[in-house]
């Protein structure tokens, strides 16, 4: 390039970002007025100027960039050029070409480094938060997570782990799962559960398992295999919460649906549903099943002269002797105010039916202590039997009321099996008078 050519790379604001020879001296400087950044400039061509850096005439050839904002210029001083010959001119001319050339494949070299740079490290920084955000999730989220390797060691557990089972994190790492099992699922369950998680990739249920202190409770969990890129099997991750709490509030709700909350026997809807399975089974096996309604005698006037705090009270024991009083299999329900009905399973004969009405009666009759109130009360018994005095829940209960609305006009405190022409009877008992 001679003694005073040089070569240049400008950004379209003016600045030099490099300069051969002596870059050090004008980095950073402006040229603001060159020829090639005033606007519409072509995108190549030459021009003739006293150099405003070091005021050389010298003859410029340029190429802008304009994708990059750059602008490669190349320049010799008009002396040397003018001093050659011709063909020394044209060599001059040929080598500042070639120049600007390289230097337009060296800056996008360059740019193309620095581009590859950014992205890179704009991946990392993607990939960091990332993983800083996975971090958190698995510290804050209130499931309990648990990470093993494929031998079922674990690996890392987090803080709802420990606030549910009760165990740290040290505690844990290097020992197996089954240090939580409760004992309450057979070898069968755990076997079925890998043989899943092999085939599919996934299980999920409920365990039951055991916390630090010895406490039993039920989670839901969720267990998945992760592979490795290249699809081997690298580690368990379970994601579990206890439900032991919500468990038992379904038990509760589900209880109460189908229990009198007074005395805690089943309601009219579970009695049904279980004489109609009864009713099912006898049919099947060709057996007998009875239904009793039990109507107290004259609670009303307890409830009206002793409070009706007090009429609770006897209801309650009356359902306790009522249960004391039937086998096991036996079903005692309240179906409303003082109405009771037992559902009598595998009853082959009447006598059974004829021994356990005087049987209830007796017991009923005892004095009921409440409080400071010693009370005894009667109740009438209506009796009715499958097949004969019905085939559904529905029959067997209508007559079964209608029997002891006769025990109760023949003077109470007796029982009396259903006899056809008794629903006619019944309703006419009901009925206001005309
Ligand atoms: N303490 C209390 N009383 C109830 C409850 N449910 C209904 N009762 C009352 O139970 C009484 C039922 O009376 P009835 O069966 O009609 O009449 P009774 O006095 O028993 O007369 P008989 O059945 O004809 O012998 C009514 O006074 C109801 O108010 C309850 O949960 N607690």
């Amino acid at each position: 390039m001679g003694r005073q050519g040089v070569t240049l790379m400008v950004r379209d604001s003016g600045e030099i970002m490099a300069r051969a020879p002596e870059w050090r001296p004008y980095m950073g400087r402006s040229l603001p007025t060159a020829p090639y950044l005033a606007p519409g400039a072509p995108a190549q061509g030459n021009f003739k100027r006293v150099a405003v850096l070091d005021a050389v005439p010298r003859l410029y050839g340029y190429r802008k960039l304009p994708e990059y904002q750059l602008n490669f210029v190349a320049a010799l001083p008009l002396d040397e050029i003018l001093a050659g010959t011709a063909r020394q001119r044209q060599a001059a001319i040929t080598t500042m070409t070639a120049v600007s050339l390289a230097l337009v494949a060296m800056g996008w070299l360059i740019l193309r480094s620095v581009r590859a740079r950014d992205r890179a490290e704009l991946a990392l920084r993607d990939a960091n938060r990332e993983l800083s955000l996975a971090a958190s999730v698995f510290r804050h989220t209130m499931d309990a997570v648990i990470v093993t390797e494929i031998d079922g060691t674990i690996v890392s557990v987090n803080p709802a782990f420990t606030a549910v089972t009760g165990y740290t994190a040290a505690e844990v790492v290097g020992r197996t799962p089954r240090l939580l099992q409760s004992g309450r699922h057979e070898p069968a369950f755990y076997r079925a559960m890998f043989e899943q998680l092999e085939r599919t990739g996934h299980w999920r249920g409920e365990i039951w398992n055991r916390r630090k202190n010895g406490e039993s409770y039920l989670e839901w969990i969720s267990i998945s295999l992760v592979r490795d890129e290249l699809g081997k099997p690298l580690r368990y991750v379970g994601v579990s919460n206890d439900v032991t709490e919500l468990r038992a509030g379904d038990e509760r709700m589900r209880h109460l649906a189908f229990h009198d909350p007074l005395t805690g026997l089943p309601n009219r809807a579970l009695l049904l549903d279980r004489m109609t399975q009864g009713i099912n089974v006898a049919e099947r096996d060709g057996r007998g099943l009875g239904v009793m309604f039990i109507d107290l005698d004259r609670f009303k006037s307890i409830n009206d002269t002793l409070g009706h705090d007090v009429g609770d009270q006897l209801l309650q024991q009356v359902a306790q002797r009522l249960s004391h009083a039937v086998r096991h299999s036996d079903t005692v329900a309240r179906i409303g105010g003082d109405e009771f009905v037992i559902l009598l399973e595998q009853v082959d004969d009447g006598i059974t039916y004829v021994n356990l009405a005087d049987k209830l009666l007796s017991s009923l009759s005892r004095p009921m202590v409440l409080g400071a109130h010693t009370l005894e009360v009667g109740a009438s018994i209506g009796i009715a039997c499958y097949p004969g005095d019905g085939d559904s829940a529905a029959i067997l209960m209508k007559h079964a009321d209608a029997a002891m609305y006769v025990a109760k006009a023949g003077g109470r405190g007796a029982y009396q099996f259903y006899r056809p022409g008794m629903t006619a009877q019944a309703v006419q008992r009901t009925l206001p008078p005309p």
